[in-house]
């Protein structure tokens, strides 16, 4: 049987393989120290140093960064940006000064060792023109620290609104391949009219690195994410009183006479669900109802405040 036998540049490609899913798997080994908390990136970077083609030396800079619990995809490419790295370097090929501004960035940061059991979702619902919007503004502009989802929507921009800023205002084509590409984490129709989602990506990275998100979107929206993020709170604002939101809704003078009585009929099934949720906020004065939402993610306002 000896014809069937490897010859030997095969013999060469099956150990040549082997040896690369070992690799392979001792890199995935450190990987999972560092999320675990078991070794510090720091650790991992003094060994590659120590031993350039060893398992630690072999392990891309980007790698390394990912597994550390507080860094996502987004926050690792800013930084290895503002360290001057590239995507492909591994530890063991870092230049001197490369090594070192990545030692003093691991080493300058004890916050990167939280997990994401620090930060907070929080889910701000409510009837239409209760105020959701004016008092998710007043916390952007007043508590930095708190990442305001910007939802994507169907709908067009009224006078005012920013893209990107307001809303990612998107075709129904554009909407549905959203939808499909398993971006949006809930959506929904609102007022039997446009579509509304809350884009993923900046939500995970948010909850990755530790902070604190804001959601502000509707009754089905929050109920969605009540399911697939059990750990969200979920605020539920009312208006002083039903006239007090007629009043509100009319005085906005952003929907015509049809469009009022929709979204009115919509607040009724709204308010009916209440007791679905966490905590109630009555906003009688935005910056007093922004400051019991903010207070709900236990960020003090002296830290958080410009
Ligand atoms: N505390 C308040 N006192 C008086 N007016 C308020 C207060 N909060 C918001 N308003 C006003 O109420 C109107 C509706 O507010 P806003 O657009 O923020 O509501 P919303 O809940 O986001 O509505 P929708 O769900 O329809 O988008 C706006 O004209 C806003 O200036
Ligand atoms: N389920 C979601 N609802 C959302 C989202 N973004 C906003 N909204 C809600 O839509 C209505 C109407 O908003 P408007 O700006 O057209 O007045 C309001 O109740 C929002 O809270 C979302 O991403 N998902």
């Amino acid at each position: 049987m000896a014809e069937n036998r490897p010859t030997p540049p095969e013999v060469d490609r099956v150990a040549a393989s082997r040896a690369a899913v070992a690799a392979r798997r001792a890199r995935a080994h450190v990987k999972a120290e560092v999320a675990s908390g078991e070794r510090t990136a720091l650790e991992v970077l003094a060994a590659a140093i120590a031993d350039p083609i060893g398992v630690e030396g072999r392990l891309r800079v980007t790698e390394l960064l990912v597994s550390i619990p507080a860094i996502g995809v987004t926050k690792m490419q800013r930084i290895i940006h503002r360290l001057e790295i590239s995507p492909s370097k591994r530890l063991g090929g870092l230049g001197r000064h490369q090594r070192d501004r990545l030692r003093d960035f691991l080493s300058e940061r004890p916050a990167l060792r939280h997990s994401a059991i620090d930060s907070k979702l929080i889910v701000l619902a409510g009837p239409t023109a209760v105020g959701k919007g004016t008092v998710a503004g007043y916390i952007r502009e007043n508590y930095p620290d708190v990442l305001l989802s910007v939802s994507a929507t169907t709908r067009a921009p009224r006078p005012g609104e920013i893209e990107g800023v307001s809303y990612f205002f998107v075709s129904d084509d554009e909407f549905d391949g959203m939808i499909r590409a398993g971006e949006l984490l809930e959506w929904a129709k609102v007022h039997n009219a446009y579509r509304y989602g809350t884009p993923r990506g900046p939500v995970d990275d948010a909850i990755a690195a530790g902070n604190s998100v804001l959601l502000e979107i509707d009754l089905q929206g929050a109920r969605a994410v009540r399911r697939a993020m059990p750990e969200a709170r979920l605020v539920f604002l009312l208006p002083p009183s039903w006239e007090e939101l007629v009043r509100r809704l009319i005085g906005r003078g952003t929907e015509d006479a049809a469009e009022q009585a929709r979204r009115l009929e919509t607040a009724k099934l709204e308010l009916a669900a209440q007791g679905e949720f966490d905590y109630r906020v009555i906003n009688h004065d935005v910056g007093d109802a922004a400051r019991e939402v903010v207070d709900l993610m236990e960020i003090s306002a002296a830290s958080s405040m410009p």
